[in-house]
């Protein structure tokens, strides 16, 4: 099987996976912990289950402003128990306080786990997980901004997320799928950015103890196809260095709409040769992505850091973070934490309007030895007034695999990124490449 059909989910014949049914609003769900919670509207919906609004139960009903999610799908799926192990493991509300404290910080951008449990109904058993409820997703303001991001925004995103990965990297994880949409927007606040879907989250170091570098040809090119690490392409398990490349590459996109190898996202072996030249030589993969007067060059030393690490290397965050912070001084910035999604003049241009092929592959297993989760699928986004849903993953020649949920049934809540800002439908669902 050509590395080609394996990267679209089509080599191996994928495990079952059952959508959850819809609740209706005012089911209440008891946790391990014998907290009560109450389930609102549907607002969105992954390739397995659905996040539903939530609150601590009581006599009224869930509004539309709720501070919590849950994530509902059967119990017999991989992907949310491999996710609810991180988020137990690493995001308790305490653990990341203490972080905080110690670190000086203000904020982290890892969603708070408040519970989780077991619900049984109609003779069937649904894993549930309780954590924090968002806003917007970068990818959605991506392209409203003509899909291009202003350097400032680049660069103060660039030091949130190693603020994160330093964090979730402490804590014997890497999340392996850094990108737009897996970024979120707080709820109530625009400033504040958060990393979610931790279902590919891959724990490197378990209990302190390294993994060792190890092709598997079985996982070449898991992840995001334009996004991935090489050591991802190459079937290694993630690693430190795999997020940092991964955000690289993010941040590359960020700033000129697109990676030089966005043409040809159905040929992973394409892409994988055309992030190896990348590497090779950052210059002129510098030079390929941007115009003279608007190369960054604290991209280019990023990326230049990046590139000595070794697999087991922990990434120097301090160094890595005044980089970007001494970008900010180039443009005679600084980070004064408002995240400012202005338009680039010149954003929108046929060049920019391109739309990005993502190919996300799911994680088929649940959590076992610590290997990484195993991905194959393709992942599509779709959003009713401004709620978004991953769309059930299609996945060819498989029989018994894709069910769509039915969209109508989705309910129509407004998201709104702050009180009183509703923000508006994204409209039809993209295409996926496949
Ligand atoms: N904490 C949250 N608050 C508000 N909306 C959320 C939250 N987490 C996810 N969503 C929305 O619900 C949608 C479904 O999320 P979910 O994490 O289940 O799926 P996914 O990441 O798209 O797919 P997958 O099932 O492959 O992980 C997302 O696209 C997102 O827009």
């Amino acid at each position: 099987m050509p590395p080609k059909a394996r990267a679209a989910g089509k080599g191996r014949a994928p495990a079952k996976r059952k959508l959850a049914e819809e609740f209706p609003p005012g089911e209440v769900l008891t946790d391990t912990g014998k907290k009560a919670w109450k389930l609102g509207a549907p607002i969105g919906q992954g390739g397995f289950g659905l996040i539903y609004l939530a609150d601590e139960n009581s006599a009224k009903p869930v509004d539309a402003d709720a501070r919590y999610v849950i994530k509902v799908e059967p119990s017999e799926n991989g992907p949310l128990f491999s996710e609810l192990k991180f988020y137990m493991r690493a995001a308790k509300p305490d653990q990341i306080q203490s972080w905080m404290k110690f670190h000086k910080m203000k904020n982290l951008g890892v969603p708070r786990y408040w519970g989780s449990g077991l619900h049984e109904k109609g003779g069937k058993r649904y894993r549930f997980m309780v954590i924090d409820r968002l806003g917007t997703d970068l990818q959605k303001k991506f392209e409203e901004c003509g899909k291009q991001f202003p350097r400032k925004l680049v660069l103060q995103l660039g030091i949130r997320l190693l603020n994160i990965l330093e964090y979730i990297h402490d804590h014997e994880y890497v999340h392996a799928d850094i990108k737009a949409s897996n970024l979120m927007l707080s709820y109530s606040d625009p400033n504040q950015v958060y990393l979610v879907d931790y279902g590919l989250a891959y724990r490197y170091s378990p209990d302190g103890a390294l993994k060792e570098y190890k092709e598997d040809p079985k996982r070449c090119h898991d992840g995001t196809i334009e996004f991935t690490s090489i050591d991802a392409h190459k079937g290694a398990s993630p690693s430190r260095r795999s997020d940092l490349e991964i955000l690289s590459y993010c941040m590359v996109q960020w700033l000129c709409s697109q990676l030089p190898w966005e043409d040809k996202l159905q040929d992973p072996l394409y892409v994988r040769d055309s992030k190896i030249s990348c590497q090779e030589d950052i210059s002129e993969f510098m030079t390929k992505c941007f115009s003279t007067q608007d190369k960054p060059d604290e991209i280019q030393k990023f990326m230049e850091e990046v590139k000595s690490l070794g697999y087991q290397d922990t990434p120097p965050y301090d160094k890595l973070r005044s980089i970007l912070q001494a970008g900010l001084k180039t443009i005679k910035s600084k980070d004064d934490g408002k995240l400012d999604f202005a338009v680039v003049k010149g954003a929108g241009s046929p060049r920019a309007q391109k739309t990005p092929k993502k190919r996300k592959v799911e994680n088929e297993d649940s959590e076992t030895d610590g290997s990484p989760v195993k991905k194959k699928t393709v992942t599509n986004k779709l959003e009713l007034n401004g709620v978004k849903k991953g769309r059930p993953k299609k996945v060819k020649n498989t029989v018994g695999r894709k069910q769509a949920y039915p969209k109508s049934r989705l309910v129509d809540v407004e998201t709104q990124t702050s009180p009183g800002v509703a923000q508006k439908s994204r409209g039809r669902p993209k295409k996926t490449s496949n």
